[in-house]
């Protein structure tokens, strides 16, 4: 396709510097405090990060911010060089390739597995009339991948409703899979799951990555170490730190204000 005839989903951010997501300066204040507080953050293409922090560190409020739902007081945020994502609502960041998965798996009980991951495809074409007509073979072999990807292939024709908590958090991971997202924003992933539940998680997030950059938000510091190559600690609304898990473990500020507090590292 000429690139004069692209539309800004089809073109995806430009990342020729390696980077998919610049956040600078960015502030928030909610009746004079400041949930962001002069924030700086930049996600690699293809990076897996896990975002920590205490208890009102500002990770929502960061996640809003990125997807549209928080319109910061100050700073800059792009998508990729070119977008200007301040500039765009909610609907337009999900179509550029940002995609947002809550701690609540909100999958459609009655349907499907198979259907639910339909629905998506065809959310995000806008049709809804012809839902359950017309798939072309691409998108048949985009819900076989996806129903591989996140482990569910044989359990393809159950009912959403029958799948257990795990199962329903990683159909919602392939729901937004079905957009084909860059960025995906994970909120605590392995609350309220299982051992082996958590592990098949952090494998499957750990897949995605490359193909997608992946944040993820989490309090569970043993699932952090085992999937993160980069954790940013939040504090106050600001970045207090960013590096290896070890490095962030040995970080006396982090001990002080994150680590120590939570007894949990
Ligand atoms: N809509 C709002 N109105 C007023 N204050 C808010 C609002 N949203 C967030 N805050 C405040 O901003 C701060 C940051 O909240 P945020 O939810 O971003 O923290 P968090 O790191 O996600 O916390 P948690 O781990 O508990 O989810 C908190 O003190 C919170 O009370």
């Amino acid at each position: 396709m000429r690139p004069a005839m692209m539309t800004p989903e089809q073109t995806g951010p430009d990342t020729r510097h390696g980077m998919i997501l610049y956040m600078e300066n960015v502030s928030v204040s909610f009746d004079g405090f400041k949930a962001l507080n002069d924030l700086n953050l930049y996600i690699k293409e293809g990076e897996l990060r896990c975002l920590i922090g205490a208890n009102g560190a500002g990770k929502t409020t960061l996640m809003d911010v990125i997807t549209g739902k928080t319109r910061p007081d100050t700073g800059t945020v792009s998508y990729g060089q070119q977008f200007n994502l301040l500039q765009h609502n909610e609907e337009q960041i999900s179509r550029l390739g940002i995609g947002r998965k809550f701690q609540k798996p909100t999958v459609f009980e009655a349907l499907s597995v198979k259907d639910n991951l339909y629905l998506s495809l065809k959310m995000d074409k806008g049709i809804w009339t012809s839902l359950w007509h017309n798939l072309s073979g691409e998108q048949k072999d985009d819900i076989d991948r996806i129903l591989h990807t996140i482990g569910l292939t044989e359990h393809r024709d159950r009912p959403a409703s029958v799948l257990s908590h795990g199962q329903k958090q990683w159909l919602e991971i392939g729901m937004l899979l079905a957009a084909k997202p860059k960025l995906l924003l994970v909120d605590e992933p392995v609350a309220g799951m299982t051992v082996s539940e958590a592990e098949r998680t952090a494998e499957l997030l750990t897949s995605l990555a490359g193909e997608h950059s992946v944040v993820v938000v989490e309090h569970d510091m043993g699932f952090v170490r085992s999937i993160a190559r980069t954790v940013t600690v939040l504090h106050q609304g600001s970045v207090l730190a960013e590096g290896t898990m070890d490095a962030i473990q040995s970080d006396p500020e982090v001990k002080k204000v994150y680590l120590g507090e939570e007894g949990n590292a």
